[in-house]
């Protein structure tokens, strides 16, 4: 594991160490409710190449990005442009988030009568977050492949399960994408993004992409900028691309989000 992803996630276990206590299939699976799936429904149904829009105020790679961003207002541009999933980070130390952002997005998109699918993007370690997740509105965890062991990776998959949400496996190279593979995901996200030297590289995505079997929603993340970048994780055959900074800085980001589903 990279350097920095493994000071997150070791500061990511210290984190929930006091909220971490047994959790029950009755408290899961009350947020099943028949709607299992959604996210990768809505990234599978989308005519164009679909697009996952991430809230993010800063990152390790960048710094701050938008350190006064108002996640409902952000939220607001990227249901403008048609969206088709939001990415809201939760983690506060290293992104600047919180799981109140998560939670007023989904009231946000509650009231507006907008079913649009939100990923909890954190770094998941126990069942805990996972309830949390669902308690606030999300329909999707991330479960990134280097950073677990195989028995957390069932683990957290089968409390996603039970509470309806879909999982996104991340993956970064071939032996990720192996282990993903094992465990019968429905969506796989190829990160572009080296998480040791920061660097960003769409010939990932061109590289593992293809050898995805088609039954399986692709998305790929990081390093998107431009409608020239999404039509190249088109012409790979992602299915989506999830992009946070492209548009944190975008001065129109609903205008970005029109222009990624036109490459
Ligand atoms: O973005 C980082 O610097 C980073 C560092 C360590 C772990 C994860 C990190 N990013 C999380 C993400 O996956 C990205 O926020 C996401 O793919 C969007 O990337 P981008 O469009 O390049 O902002």
């Amino acid at each position: 594991m990279s350097d920095k992803l493994t000071e997150i996630m070791a500061h990511k276990r210290i984190e929930i160490r006091d909220r971490v206590r047994p959790v029950r299939e009755e408290e899961l699976s009350r947020f099943a409710a028949g709607d299992t799936g959604r996210l990768s429904r809505a990234l599978r149904d989308s005519e164009e190449i679909a697009v996952i829009a991430e809230i993010k105020r800063r990152s390790p790679s960048a710094g701050d990005i938008s350190a006064g961003l108002d996640a409902v207002e952000q939220a607001r541009h990227y249901i403008n442009g048609e969206a088709d999933g939001l990415s809201i980070l939760t983690d506060e130390k290293y992104f600047g988030g919180s799981l109140r952002d998560l939670w007023d997005v989904t009231d946000f998109l509650r009231d507006r009568g907008r079913p649009t699918p939100c990923l909890r993007k954190d770094f998941m370690v126990d069942p805990i977050q996972v309830l949390e997740a669902a308690e606030a509105g999300a329909s999707a965890i991330l479960l990134i492949v280097r950073a677990l062991s195989i028995d957390e990776l069932k683990r957290l998959r089968e409390a996603a399960d039970l509470a309806g949400l879909d999982s996104l496996y991340e993956i970064h190279s071939e032996e990720e994408l192996e282990t993903a593979l094992s465990l019968d995901p429905r969506i796989v996200g190829v990160n572009n993004r080296d998480l040791s030297r920061f660097v960003t590289d769409l010939a990932l995505s061109e590289a593992l992409i293809p050898q995805i079997p088609d039954d399986i929603v692709t998305v790929s993340e990081s390093g998107i900028f431009t409608g020239e970048d999404a039509g190249r994780a088109r012409e790979a055959g992602a299915d989506a691309i999830l992009v946070g900074e492209g548009l944190v800085r975008a001065e129109d980001p609903a205008a970005l989000i029109r222009e990624f589903k036109e490459a």
